[in-house]
């Protein structure tokens, strides 16, 4: 590792019980996700956050995933996990984003779902608003849970992005995550159902396995 290239930023998304939370630690990850979204097998509620939050705090950066949430919801979140960053992950405007931005005093990543080039120049009206942009698949059209799905996109989309303020997601897990970040040179990765034994269900192996992947190129 040298000072021209920085390690890759590693997040686990969907992080539900201390035990896997703590193999995230233990593996080195850098981001903790944790989803708030009644919807999603993901989902946490404000007591675990409170828990997991305590146990993640100082060890690995805390990540809130809401969509599409209100004020009074996304305050209930912080106030629980005291998370070090927010995931806006529904159709958030940048207006929306920059007001939760301001709001919170948090930092925002802002998810954009990806299947054609269009969506990624779109992306761009997020510069200078969100602190991250998060490409992921886009959601099936009338999809319930607009994440999570395990599925990838066209990583050639992203070809071209010089910014170094974005993440690569969806559908990685340990045996596709070295390719996609040789076709796209993203800086960040994230995972969810590519370190799980059954959906919503983490495994502290493949988490293990996942982060290994990445740290090893
Ligand atoms: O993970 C969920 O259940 C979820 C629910 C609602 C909105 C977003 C959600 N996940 C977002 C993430 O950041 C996932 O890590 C990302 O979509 C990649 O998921 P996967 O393809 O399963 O690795």
């Amino acid at each position: 590792m040298t000072p021209d290239m920085p390690e890759t930023i590693v997040k686990i998304c969907g992080l539900s019980s201390p035990e896997t939370l703590l193999a995230a630690i233990g593996a080195g990850a850098d981001m903790a996700g944790f989803v708030f979204f009644e919807k999603s097998p993901r989902h946490i509620d404000l007591e675990t956050a409170r828990t997991l939050g305590l146990m993640a705090q100082g060890r690995i950066a805390k990540v809130a995933l809401t969509v599409d949430a209100g004020d009074s919801a996304l305050q209930e979140i912080v106030d629980a996990l005291a998370p070090d960053m927010l995931q806006l992950h529904g159709k958030e405007s940048p207006a929306r984003v920059a007001a939760a931005k301001a709001r919170f005093g948090l930092p925002v990543i802002k998810a954009v779902g990806v299947a054609a080039a269009g969506d990624v120049a779109a992306a761009q009206a997020y510069q200078g608003v969100a602190d991250v942009l998060l490409f992921d698949a886009k959601p099936a059209p009338g999809a319930a849970v607009p994440g999570g799905a395990g599925v990838a996109f066209d990583w050639d989309l992203l070809r071209g992005i010089s910014d170094k303020k974005w993440m690569l997601s969806g559908g990685l897990d340990a045996g596709n995550v070295a390719e996609a970040l040789r076709r796209t040179g993203a800086p960040a990765v994230d995972v969810s159902s590519g370190v799980e034994r059954e959906r919503g269900v983490k495994d502290s192996a493949l988490i293990e396995k996942f982060v290994s992947a990445v740290r090893s190129l």
